[in-house]
């Protein structure tokens, strides 16, 4: 577990062998300007761990996992996922993985069974393969009635759905997922929930950021806490919270922010408010 008295900023230090782990990052860190979003992050997420990256909006989470996953170059630093360099090795390191991020590029004007076909082929899969594993994706995730459907005409919680089961249909070894239970609906956030602890259990691994601390406390073995770029603990669940709430844990670990009194006045009842009642009064006439 990484001291939060020893991390904030300063080097952690990671003796594991990075090669040995599910994902290993090491010295990651990215600088726009002046301004260090990601400052020397060293991690290791063992293999079978449901692994949660939590922090407060703008902490580094996404540009840590974007540098992890082999989308965005780091200033420093180097990540291994399933012992593959994803500088050195992107290709056994990306057939390693399954990723669900934002920002990617969605081919949206394929249907949801398009897609899969689509994914299957470029991962090098068997025909009745993709077949076989599409449709049993499609059902698992409530989508059989949406796979003749464009993409671009799901939902918000639809299209995650179906980014899920793009990431998953070559079994990865490591799934990594930026906040998978976004806008999904709680039936479907609980099916994702069993798919993705029914992977760990056989062998799988999964790294998920999310704001949900139920979900984490809830889904997840291991968790790290980022903040301003670094991260301030990180280990078992168990051990993060030590009898205490995740969320207590969390606003201690990032500091807590109170609406000063005074601030926002303006909002809520006044003149305002009143003008708006009669108006509506005067429609409802
Ligand atoms: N391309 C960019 N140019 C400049 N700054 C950037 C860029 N990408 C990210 N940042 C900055 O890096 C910081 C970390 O952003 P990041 O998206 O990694 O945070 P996050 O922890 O994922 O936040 P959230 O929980 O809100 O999604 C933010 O201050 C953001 O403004």
């Amino acid at each position: 577990m990484t001291d939060p008295e020893n991390s904030q900023g300063t080097p952690q230090i990671c003796p594991t062998d990075p090669t040995t782990q599910a994902l290993a990052v090491r010295g990651l860190t990215k600088s726009y300007g002046d301004a260090t979003v990601v400052n020397n992050i060293n991690l290791d997420i063992p293999k079978g761990a449901i692994y949660g990256i939590v922090g407060p909006n703008g902490a580094g989470k996404t540009t840590m996992l974007s540098m992890a996953t082999g989308l965005l170059r780091p200033n420093k630093g180097t990540a291994w996922i399933s012992g593959f360099n994803v500088w050195e090795e992107p290709n056994d390191a990306k057939r390693s993985m399954g990723l669900l991020a934002d920002g990617l590029p969605i081919f949206d004007r394929l249907t949801g069974k398009e897609l899969l076909t689509y994914v299957g082929a470029l991962r090098e899969l068997d025909e009745g393969i993709v077949d076989q594993r599409s449709e049993e994706l499609l059902e698992a995730l409530g989508l059989k009635e949406a796979a003749g459907k464009r993409v671009v005409d799901y939902s918000a919680g639809m299209t995650k759905k179906i980014l899920l089961a793009q990431a998953l249909i070559h079994n990865p070894k490591v799934l990594i997922l930026d906040e998978p239970l976004e806008a999904v609906d709680p039936v479907s956030g609980r099916l994702i929930q069993q798919i993705l602890k029914n992977f760990a259990q056989t062998g799988g691994t999964v790294v998920l950021s999310s704001h949900v601390m139920e979900l984490v406390e809830g889904l997840c073995d291991h968790v790290a806490i980022i903040n301003r770029g670094v991260v301030e603990i990180a280990g078992h669940v168990d051990e993060v919270r030590r009898g205490r709430s995740l969320t207590d844990v969390f606003v201690d670990a990032v500091g807590g922010a109170a609406l000063q009194e005074g601030s926002l006045s303006w909002l809520g009842a006044s003149e305002g408010h009143s003008e708006g009642q009669n108006q509506n009064e005067d429609r409802a006439e």
